[in-house]
């Protein structure tokens, strides 16, 4: 089974408008309420694709009872885990640019760890749990890394896609999937990413620390993909892009969709290209048809020369 875990998952408050000026009344006419946080836009994208999956979060309040509602009204089974704090609702500004605000999200009380370690302690060797979005509190880190030391130890397959200082020490944990975009890959690696040269070098050097599969996220400019076996990169397709928010939630879901299904790598990683463009040219996240679609348009490139279609 595939599971998701979202830490600090959000109501997602989206507002489109033709402008929005700081310091001023801005209205709206058209506005969207997403359930979101990384994991739970993967649970979200993984069951479009058809691939059946759990969607554990900590959640609470009115807004933690609407996402857990959201996600059962399209057949995603829930494993929340209460808490007394509201969850965060994020705000997407979607005018000429976007402009995002995240709530912090309430800090992971003690008891909510345990029931989560307990949780991961009872996954099954071949069960795959996907680490996405903040680690909450200032001991975070060392609670991923309990984490993924308990998916060390059952042959659970650990994807990450998180920021901040948890990244770093789960990069040691020989993840299955790490899938950062630039900015985060510079946070882990110390070291600005202002090329593709640049982001192909950190990926590498993930890889050798003991990361199986590297995917970069690049935004309109596509993504790497690093293994040992593999190194290839990938051109996003051109469309209109109405949304970007969770772009590489669902790039995550297409590959582990694929992967799951018997694809190999650099399938998946068109699939899960596709994914994330297809996401990008809609206002939610995308659908298995968008997908469908757009792989054909995705062009990806084996490093070492040769172009796999
Ligand atoms: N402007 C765009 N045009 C085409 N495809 C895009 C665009 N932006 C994103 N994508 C697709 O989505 C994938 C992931 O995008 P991005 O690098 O922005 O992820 P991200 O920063 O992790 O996003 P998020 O955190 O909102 O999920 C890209 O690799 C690309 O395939
Ligand atoms: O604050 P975090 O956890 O880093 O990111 C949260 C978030 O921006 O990520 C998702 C898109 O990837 C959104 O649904 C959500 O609002």
């Amino acid at each position: 089974m595939i599971y998701t875990c979202t830490l600090t998952p959000s109501l997602d408050y989206t507002v489109y408008l033709p402008e929005f000026t700081a310091g001023k009344l801005n209205r709206s006419e058209e506005v969207y309420y997403y359930p979101g946080g990384k994991g739970i836009n993967v649970s979200r994208v993984l069951k479009r694709l058809g691939t059946d999956n759990v969607a554990m979060a900590v959640a609470g309040g009115f807004t933690g009872d609407y996402i857990g509602q959201f996600l059962r009204g399209e057949g995603i089974r829930t494993d929340f885990i209460p808490t007394a704090d509201t969850t965060r609702i994020n705000v997407k500004i979607k005018s000429a640019e976007e402009t995002e605000l995240n709530g912090p999200g309430p800090e992971l009380a003690e008891e909510a760890r345990q029931q989560l370690l307990g949780r991961v302690r009872r996954m099954k060797s071949g069960d795959w749990l996907v680490l996405a979005g903040r680690i909450p509190g200032s001991d975070g880190a060392a609670f991923a890394v309990e984490l993924a030391g308990a998916c060390q130890s059952r042959g659970v397959r650990l994807v990450v896609d998180s920021s901040g200082p948890a990244l770093k020490e789960l990069a040691n944990m020989r993840p299955y999937l790490m899938k950062p975009n630039g900015e985060e890959l510079g946070e882990l690696s110390g070291k600005e990413i202002e090329t593709r040269e640049d982001a192909l070098e950190q990926a590498r050097g993930l890889v050798e620390k003991g990361v199986q599969n590297v995917i970069v996220s690049l935004g309109g400019d596509g993504a790497l993909f690093v293994s040992q076996e593999v190194e290839a990169s990938a051109e996003a397709p051109r469309g209109k892009v109405v949304n970007t928010v969770g772009a590489g939630d669902s790039l995550v879901s297409g590959f582990i969709a694929a992967t799951g299904a018997g694809a190999t790598p650099l399938e998946a990683f068109r699939r899960g290209v596709a994914a994330g463009s297809a996401t990008a040219f809609r206002s939610d996240l995308c659908r298995k048809e968008d997908v469908d679609a757009l792989a054909g348009q995705v062009t990806v490139t084996r490093l070492e020369g040769g172009t796999e279609r």
